[in-house]
């Protein structure tokens, strides 16, 4: 995205902060911080600039904060790199005691949580709250999950040799997070980054720098050090190159697009760091001849129109077999006409809010107008709605094929394509017919179709009959361009840390 940059002055940056946590309707107003966090300090940016938050569903400024670059970057990293050693040295259990005020803290706060989200981002209100909830289960999770770090003592080979095998904190640490989960990204990394006994630098994405700032705010009431964690605001490449080209950051974690994940992945290669990237997903649905129709559409509904289409793991192809698909795509039509569209902060009843800017509106149009010229046809919606501003039609677009636009890339919005398949290995070919790995989903009712599918399919992750399967307790991740790792799970921890293999010798028998 694209920062303007804007000279404003204290008094005025006050004013506007405090305006707008009134039109939020927070009630502890001081969540919302215009200034960034860095070394346990809010600090404004060296050349004292700053960009603008627009509320997308009023397309009104919000508010401002810090235009940082590689500087506050670099200095982020270094009280990261001092705060490391004592951090690491206190016991899991001491950390998780602070973390867990943090957790507490997040959901004493969830409301105003909730309207920050849906005030920079847009979704719902009940969909804000529950990335609040999600945001913190993280942070419990990890901060339990801390207290398990085991390594391995390994029966060894040569007499008179003892071989451990130690996990150690990985050291500083660095994450850059998207707009369309403005607190749960972040948190599903910093948590096991803290959990470990790591540090860590954040940089939130342009649109959401809202979010990220009261999550520091929580931070630092619940008493994580200075430097622990920092918030650096403002321009991606810039922050970027600097986290990414700084010896002293031992491991990146990245959400956001394919494009931006390869090219931090090019940059890290200097530094040789540890990496996990969730990337992009082109993710199927698919719809056996044998599915329970009323809950394939449920989970279309749910997967396809969660976040207004803009997840990772929304459903991005919609297969459905000859036999069901008249009546699935009847039953789809009535479920979408029943979405109501609308701003949060103003209405608690609306399902789908504003997407995410006009950029992301450009890109659904010109999925819908590829589509329909290579021969589909929209059944539902297709235009932009009557609310104005970045807000879109929930849309049905049927016939769609593989030569479709719509087919290759993920198109974020809320657009449900519908494919044709004949046979089980025809679907699985169109499934698996894309550079992504990341969500998939299939609907039947036949255990053997379902082992024969679910081995099938070339993807980190599966849902079987649901369609809402990120959660805490399990990794979450992709394969092929849809990024490297795992977060969230036992197995998110590893990632922030090392294996240290010591071998003692010489042990001499009495
Ligand atoms: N996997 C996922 O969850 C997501 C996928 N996407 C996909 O990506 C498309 C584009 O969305 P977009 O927001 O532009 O995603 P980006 O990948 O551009 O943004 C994700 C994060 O990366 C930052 N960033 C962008 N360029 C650089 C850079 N050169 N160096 C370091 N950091 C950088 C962004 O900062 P800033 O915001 O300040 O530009 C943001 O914090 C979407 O339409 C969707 O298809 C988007 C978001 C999440
Ligand atoms: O879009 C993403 O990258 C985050 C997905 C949120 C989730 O389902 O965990």
């Amino acid at each position: 995205m694209l920062l303007t940059c804007l000279y404003v002055d204290e008094g005025v940056l006050r004013e506007m902060s405090e305006r707008a946590a009134s039109e939020l309707g927070l009630r502890d107003a001081t969540l919302l911080r215009s200034e960034a966090f860095i070394d346990g300090r809010w600090l404004k940016a060296d050349g004292g600039g700053s960009f603008g938050v627009d509320n997308p569903a009023t397309g009104a400024l919000l508010g401002s904060v810090p235009n940082m670059g590689a500087g506050e970057t670099e200095r982020a990293i270094l009280a990261a790199n001092r705060a490391l050693p004592a951090w690491r040295r206190r016991t899991a259990h001491e950390r998780a005691a602070i973390l867990q005020r943090w957790h507490d803290l997040i959901l004493e706060n969830q409301e105003d949580l909730a309207r920050i989200i849906t005030g920079e981002q847009g979704k719902s209100r009940s969909e804000s709250r529950a990335e609040v909830r999600y945001a913190a289960s993280f942070i419990e999770w990890f901060a339990e999950e801390a207290k398990r770090v085991y390594g391995d003592v390994i029966p060894t080979d040569i007499d008179g040799r003892v071989i451990l095998a130690i996990k150690e904190p990985i050291g500083v640490t660095a994450a850059i997070t998207p707009w369309n989960f403005p607190c749960a990204m972040i948190t599903r990394k910093a948590a096991p980054a803290l959990a470990s006994g790591c540090t860590l630098v954040l940089k939130p994405a342009e649109a959401t720098p809202y979010s990220a700032l009261a999550l520091a705010v929580l931070a630092e009431r619940a008493g994580i050090p200075p430097g622990v964690f920092s918030v650096v605001t403002g321009a991606p490449a810039e922050i970027g190159k600097e986290l990414t080209g700084n010896h002293l950051v031992r491991k990146l974690s990245f959400t956001g697009s394919t494009a931006v994940g390869k090219k931090l992945m090019a940059q890290s290669a200097g530094t040789m760091k540890k990496l996990s990237l969730e990337l992009g997903g082109n993710a199927p649905f698919i719809v056996f001849d044998d599915a329970d129709v009323e809950d394939a559409v449920r989970g279309t509904i749910n997967s396809k129109f969660r976040n207004c289409g803009q997840t990772c793991v929304c459903t991005n192809r919609i297969l459905v077999q000859d036999g069901i698909y008249e009546r699935f795509l009847s039953e789809l039509s009535i479920a979408v006409g029943q979405l109501r569209v609308g701003a949060g902060i103003e209405n608690e009843q609306v399902d789908l809010g504003p997407l995410i800017n006009i950029a992301a509106v450009e890109k659904v149009e010109a999925h819908i107008a590829d589509a329909v010229a290579k021969g589909a046809k929209v059944v539902r919606g297709g235009h932009r709605h009557s609310a104005g501003g970045s807000f879109f039609e929930p849309t049905i677009i049927s016939g769609a094929t593989s030569e479709m636009l719509i087919a290759q890339e993920e198109t974020f919005g809320p657009v449900a394509a519908l494919f044709r398949f004949k046979t089980e290995a025809e679907a699985i070919e169109m499934a698996n017919d894309t550079r992504y790995g990341l969500a998939s989903y299939f609907y039947s009712q036949n255990l053997n179709r379902t082992w024969r599918v679910l081995a099938a399919l070339e993807f980190g992750m599966v849902g079987v009959n649901e369609s809402l399967i990120s959660t805490t307790v399990a990794p979450f991740g992709g394969i092929k361009e849809s990024g490297i790792g795992r977060e969230g799970s036992k197995y998110g921890i590893d990632e922030f840390l090392e294996i240290k293999y010591a071998c003692i010798g010489g042990l001499k028998s009495e």
